[in-house]
């Protein structure tokens, strides 16, 4: 039983956080950087609230609720316009609460779901209706355990024929292990959170070095620049960061993703400031045009592309 869960509590149900689970920032500042208007929030999350949506049995973390109405207030407070949530391991593939959310945004969210292989057409059909454009194959073992490729492959089959495209989390160390499979999957891949080189490296980290081959290899692979907080070893304002993100954008200017990763589940180190992290922007992102593509433009194409037609 994880850590936090209530003892007999229905599928590990209702709970505490873990007593070391660090919550979101409560008052982020107000970012001195002005987004461009419908800038996309790329990768967030949403937790519960766990009354009504219990975590699931398998998680590997109890967080501390972050609600829609929390995560919408952010997206107001930051200057962007639109999110794309991304279903938390914690949640297992029960995408309820991220459904939810979804439904209560007037048409501002988009997600990513976490689905069975054994998942039917229906409800296939109804994530599409509610909103998902994606799957995520998770490969990090301290959030999901093992990661089935059998069952994975089976998903990306399922998937196809709904122009979904599949988001890949893993540890840029296991690249090299994973590149074949990862390669072989159809459709658009989107890599999490800049492929999570090892900044001690620095920019020469061979780790980032395969995550670049696998982007020069094909335009079918996108990349998110996001998580500094979780990558730096500097810490905030996350300078040992900018040179891996900036290389990415200029690099791909058409296919980087970016997004807050609130409420930035796992944090042990520090708790990142969502406005400090939005005033990274500019520095990995240096022009107008960059950062029109960054936030607009490329999430845009992903996940509202009937809206560009
Ligand atoms: O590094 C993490 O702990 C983490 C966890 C999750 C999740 O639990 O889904 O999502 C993320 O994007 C990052």
């Amino acid at each position: 039983m994880p850590q936090g869960a209530t003892q007999g509590s229905p599928g590990g149900g209702i709970t505490q956080p873990d007593a070391d689970y660090m919550p979101f920032h409560p008052a982020p500042s107000r970012p001195g950087f002005v987004p461009p208007p419908g800038a996309v929030d790329a990768h967030c999350h949403v937790f519960g609230p766990a009354a009504v949506f219990p975590f699931a049995s398998t998680r590997k973390y109890t967080p501390v609720d972050a609600t829609a109405g929390q995560l919408f207030a952010l997206r107001d407070h930051l200057g962007f316009s639109r999110n794309v949530i991304v279903q938390a391991t914690c949640h297992g593939s029960d995408n309820s609460a991220m459904l939810d959310a979804i439904a209560r945004s007037g048409g501002r969210a988009r997600g990513v779901a976490v689905v069975d292989a054994e998942i039917s057409d229906g409800e296939l059909a109804t994530l599409h209706a509610g909103g998902v454009r994606g799957v995520r194959f998770n490969f990090l073992k301290r959030l999901v355990g093992n990661a089935p490729k059998d069952r994975y492959v089976r998903v990306a089959e399922r998937i196809a024929a709904l122009g979904w495209h599949i988001v890949v989390y893993f540890e840029s160390a296991e690249l090299e292990d994973l590149a074949p499979f990862i390669t072989a999957l159809p459709g658009t891949i989107v890599i999490d959170h800049m492929g999570r080189p090892e900044l001690a490296n620095g920019p020469d980290d061979p780790g980032f070095a395969r995550v670049r081959t696998l982007m020069d290899t094909s335009e079918r692979f996108w990349i998110k620049v996001s998580c500094p907080e979780r990558l730096t070893v500097a810490g905030p304002p996350y300078d040992d960061v900018v040179p891996f993100a900036r290389l990415l954008v200029a690099d791909y200017p058409d296919r980087v993703l970016w997004g807050t990763d609130w409420p930035h589940p796992n944090m042990t180190s520090h708790m990142p400031d969502d406005g400090a992290l939005v005033d990274m922007i500019p520095r990995i992102a240096p022009d107008t045009d960059a950062q029109y593509r960054l936030l607009v433009d490329n999430p845009m194409r992903l996940y509202w592309p009937e809206e560009r037609a």
